[in-house]
C-alpha cells in the first residue's frame, strides 16, 4: 500500500502517524529536528512540549478539555496514553514529565512496523508523488514550507506576530448594561445592523480603565520574538494607552454611531464585541489584543460595564504564529479545498494548545487512513468535543463583516463551541436552576450528550467499516 506522508513530528503529527499506522496503513513521518531546529524546540524528541508541561483539566464532566482527553482516550490516542503513563501530580490537571512523555511517544512511533521516520525538512510543497499528505508543522513551521503554503492558498499572510483579542461567553455578558447595535446601524454583508454587543463607559470609568491598563502587569517578549513586527493594525491596547490617554477613545473604544438604549447620556467610550462563532455563543472584544498577563486581563476587563461577570473562552495574547484561514480553506475532513491531497492538522489549522493540536491530528490521521482504505469517515458530531473543535476550524467560525485583518483566531476547546442544549436542565424535582448550580448542570448535560453521540458515531463507523 502506498504510504501516507505526515510532515511534522509534534503533538499533531505524532498522533496522526500513530492513528494511520494503527489502522493498518503505512506512514512516513518527516521531522526536521535535529537537522533544523525551530526557535522554541530544544530536543530531537517527537511531541516535544515547548512550554508548560500541562494538558490542563482532566475533568471529563465539567470541563471541555477534560472531555477532549476522554474522547481521545476512547479513540486510542498515543499522546493521551503516553501522557497518562508519565503523569506528575498537578491537582485536577493532567501534567506530565516532559522528557518521559516525549521519549515514550518517540519510542512507540519508532517501534511501530508501519511507521518510518525521516529526519529532514520538507522545504517546499510536498512532491506530487505523495498523494496523501498531512501537514502538521505547527505554529513555527519552517519559512520555506510556510511560503509554499502561502503561495498555494493565495492568502495575504500566514505567519505573523499574532494579536489575539479576548473572547467572552455571550451568556456571561450583562445585557441590562450592554446592547446590540452596529455602528451607525450599518448592516454590511451578512449583517443585520445590530451585530455587535456594546459596553458603555462614562468619563470616570474610562479614566480608571486607562490607569489600570497602564499599570497592569505585562508579559515580556521572548528573545526570539523581539524582532518580529506587530501584525499590521494590531497594536496591543496597553501600548495604545501608553501613547496617549485619548488614543483608545479614538481607536477601538470610539463612542460614535452608537446609542445606549438603557441611559439617555452619550457614552464617553464604548467597547464593542463581535460575534465569533456561527452559534452566537462567543463574542470577541474588537481591537483588544493585549500582552497583559492573564490575571491582569480578567481583572481589568471586568471593570467594563456589562463585563463585570465576564467568563472568558480565551484571553488575549501576542506571539508569533503560523496558521491557516482554515474556515475558508479547509473542508470538513481537514483537506485543503484547493489541493485535497494535502490535509492539515495541529495548531496550523487554528486550534490552540497541546491537547487540541493532538486531537486534530488524531482525526486527520483517521480521515486520511479511512480514505486510503476506501471507506471515508463521516465527520464527528459537532456535539462532541473533537467534533465541536473541528467544526469551529472548518466552518463554525464566521468571518467578520468589516474589512481588516482576518478575524479567525486560534482557539482552545471550550463549551462555547458546542451547540446549545435544546432544553435547559432542571433540578430532580423539576425546578428551574440558577447560578452556579445551573452552570454545573449545563456542563454535565453537554458532556453527557457528547458521550452518547460519540458512542453512536463509533458504533456507526464500526458498522460502516464492517459492511465494506
Ligand atoms: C512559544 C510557544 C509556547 C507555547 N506554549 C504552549 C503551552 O504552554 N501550552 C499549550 O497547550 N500550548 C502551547 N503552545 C501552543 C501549541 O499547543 C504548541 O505549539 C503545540 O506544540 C502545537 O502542536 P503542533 O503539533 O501543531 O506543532 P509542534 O508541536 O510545534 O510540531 C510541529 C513539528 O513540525 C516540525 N516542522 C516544522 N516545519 C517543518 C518542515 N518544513 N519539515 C519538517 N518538519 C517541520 C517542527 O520541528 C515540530 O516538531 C505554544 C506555542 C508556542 C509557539
Amino acid at each position: 500500500m502506498t504510504p501516507i506522508h505526515v510532515v511534522g513530528g509534534g503533538l499533531a503529527g505524532s498522533e496522526a502517524a500513530w492513528q494511520i499506522a494503527q489502522a493498518g496503513v503505512p506512514v512516513v513521518l518527516h521531522e526536521m529536528r535535529p537537522v533544523r531546529m525551530t526557535e522554541a524546540h530544544k530536543s530531537q524528541g517527537l511531541a516535544e512540549l515547548v512550554c508548560s508541561n500541562s494538558f490542563r483539566s482532566d475533568d471529563a464532566n465539567l470541563n471541555a478539555v477534560g472531555l477532549l482527553h476522554q474522547e481521545m482516550r476512547r479513540l486510542g490516542s498515543l499522546i493521551m496514553a503516553s501522557g497518562d503513563r508519565h503523569q506528575v501530580p498537578a491537582g485536577g490537571a493532567l501534567a506530565v514529565d516532559r522528557d518521559g512523555f516525549s521519549d515514550a511517544v518517540t519510542a512507540a512511533l519508532e517501534a511501530h512496523p508501519l511507521i518510518s521516520i525521516d529526519r529532514g525538512e520538507v522545504a517546499g510543497l510536498p512532491p506530487e508523488a505523495w498523494d496523501s499528505v498531512i501537514l502538521a508543522t505547527g505554529p513555527l513551521t519552517s519559512p520555506a514550507l510556510a511560503q509554499a503554503i502561502l503561495d498555494l492558498t493565495g492568502e495575504t499572510s500566514l505567519a505573523f506576530f499574532d494579536a489575539i483579542a479576548p473572547i467572552v461567553h455571550r451568556e456571561s455578558i450583562d445585557m441590562d448594561q450592554a446592547w446590540f447595535q452596529s455602528r451607525y446601524d450599518k448592516a454590511g454583508p451578512g449583517g443585520t445592523g445590530a451585530d455587535y454587543i456594546n459596553c458603555p463607559l462614562d468619563r470616570d470609568q474610562y479614566e480608571g480603565f486607562i490607569d489600570a491598563l497602564i499599570a497592569g502587569e505585562k508579559t515580556s517578549f521572548k528573545e526570539w520574538e523581539a524582532n518580529t513586527p506587530y501584525f499590521d493594525g494590531c497594536l496591543p491596547i496597553e501600548v495604545m494607552a501608553e501613547r496617549g490617554r485619548e488614543t483608545l477613545r479614538h481607536g477601538p473604544m470610539k463612542p460614535v454611531g452608537l446609542t445606549n438604549p438603557h441611559r439617555p447620556e452619550k457614552p464617553y467610550a464604548v467597547v464593542q464585541l463581535r460575534q465569533d462563532n456561527a452559534l452566537g455563543t462567543l463574542f470577541n472584544m474588537v481591537g483588544f489584543q493585549t500582552k497583559l498577563k492573564y490575571g491582569a486581563q480578567s481583572a481589568i476587563f471586568r471593570m467594563i460595564p456589562g463585563l463585570q461577570s465576564a467568563e472568558f473562552a480565551r484571553l488575549g495574547g501576542l506571539h508569533r504564529n503560523t496558521y491557516l484561514n482554515s474556515p475558508k480553506l479547509l473542508d470538513p475532513t481537514l483537506r485543503l479545498k484547493a489541493q485535497p491531497r494535502l490535509r492539515f492538522a495541529g495548531q496550523i489549522t487554528g486550534c490552540e494548545g497541546y491537547v487540541e493540536s493532538a486531537a486534530v491530528g488524531l482525526m486527520a490521521g483517521r480521515f486520511a487512513a479511512a480514505e486510503r482504505l476506501g471507506h471515508p469517515l463521516r465527520p464527528l458530531p459537532h456535539t462532541t468535543a473533537m467534533g465541536a473543535l473541528i467544526n469551529h476550524i472548518t466552518g463554525g467560525h464566521i468571518e467578520t463583516i468589516d474589512e481588516g485583518p482576518r478575524s479567525f483566531q486560534p482557539m482552545n476547546v471550550n463549551f462555547g463551541l458546542f451547540p446549545p442544549l435544546e432544553r435547559a436542565p432542571k433540578s430532580p424535582d423539576g425546578k428551574r436552576l440558577r447560578g452556579a448550580e445551573k452552570t454545573r448542570a449545563k456542563k454535565q448535560a453537554l458532556t453527557d450528550r457528547a458521550r452518547a453521540d460519540l458512542a453512536d458515531w463509533l458504533g456507526e463507523s464500526a458498522v460502516q467499516v464492517a459492511a465494506e
